[in-house]
């Protein structure tokens, strides 16, 4: 059973078609990246997939289950969404205790406290940061918190937009190194929206290249590594992007 199975997607806002029948499959277990200019359609997809995309049609299973267009509730504990800016997706008035118990509370889940230990140790932030706000912290410590959050239900799926671009250099290795480990703790299996190549190439098996709300080439992150792109545009992109020596 694949993670993620999405068929034939098309995403419009208006009349504009920003994502058009876009479909990929995610295995269990793989990491799985979107890659392409600003623009393409990359974020529309995660958001579809998150049930914060308007008017989709097509097809999107998460685990064998069929997502619905409206609210699903039962899809948070399948996949989670983390976003680019970890200020930005953070409640600033929230501590990290409230932030990390808000989706068991949500659940009528209990065994908060225990859990909400166990995970903060799960992504490495001290006990000492439990009880502060979200400017008390540094931009990789707020994204271990969006990470820890996205994980409280126990997803397998995380949709990953941008994870680490808000983030200073210094600090963008540590995160990454993180997702690498929880992936192989937990099981998870990742669909990573970015435009930075060398995380492709740390974190991915597999990646799409899209291009004006399609995908024109999907292909193994081996091949992005050896320059064997098929595609005229992908490799192009790649080139463009400068970073094809450290890909
Ligand atoms: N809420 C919105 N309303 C109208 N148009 C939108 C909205 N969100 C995105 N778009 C448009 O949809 C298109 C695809 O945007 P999307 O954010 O998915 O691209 P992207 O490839 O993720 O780009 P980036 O790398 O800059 O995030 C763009 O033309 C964008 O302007």
């Amino acid at each position: 059973m694949n993670a993620l199975q999405i068929r034939n997607l098309s995403v419009s806002y208006g009349d504009t078609r920003v994502v058009d029948t876009v479909s990929i499959n995610v295995v269990r277990g793989e990491s799985f990246a979107l890659v392409g200019e600003s623009g393409s359609g990359k974020s529309t997809v995660l958001k579809a997939v998150a049930g914060l995309a308007p008017q989709w049609t097509g097809e999107i299973s998460v685990f064998g289950q069929p997502r619905s267009k409206g609210i699903d509730r039962a899809f948070a504990s399948r996949g989670q969404m983390v976003f680019q800016d970890p200020y930005g997706s953070l409640h600033p008035r929230q501590t990290v205790d409230a932030t990390l118990s808000e989706p068991l509370a949500i659940h009528g889940l209990g065994g908060q406290d225990a859990r909400v230990q166990e995970i903060m140790a799960a992504v490495g932030l001290d006990r000492r940061f439990r009880f502060r706000l979200p400017h008390q912290l540094s931009g990789g410590q707020r994204q271990r918190v969006a990470i820890a959050r996205a994980l409280m239900l126990e997803p397998k799926l995380l949709l990953l937009d941008e994870p680490t671009s808000a983030l200073d250099v210094s600090v963008q290795a540590e995160i990454l190194n993180l997702l690498k480990r929880l992936r192989r703790e937990k099981g998870l299996s990742y669909l990573l929206v970015t435009h930075d190549l060398p995380v492709v190439s740390f974190l991915c098996d597999r990646l799409a290249v899209m291009r004006e709300g399609k995908i024109v080439e999907t292909n193994t992150v081996d091949a992005l590594k050896r320059g064997r792109m098929t595609n005229d545009y992908s490799r192009e992109l790649i080139e463009k992007s400068a970073l094809t020596t450290s890909a």
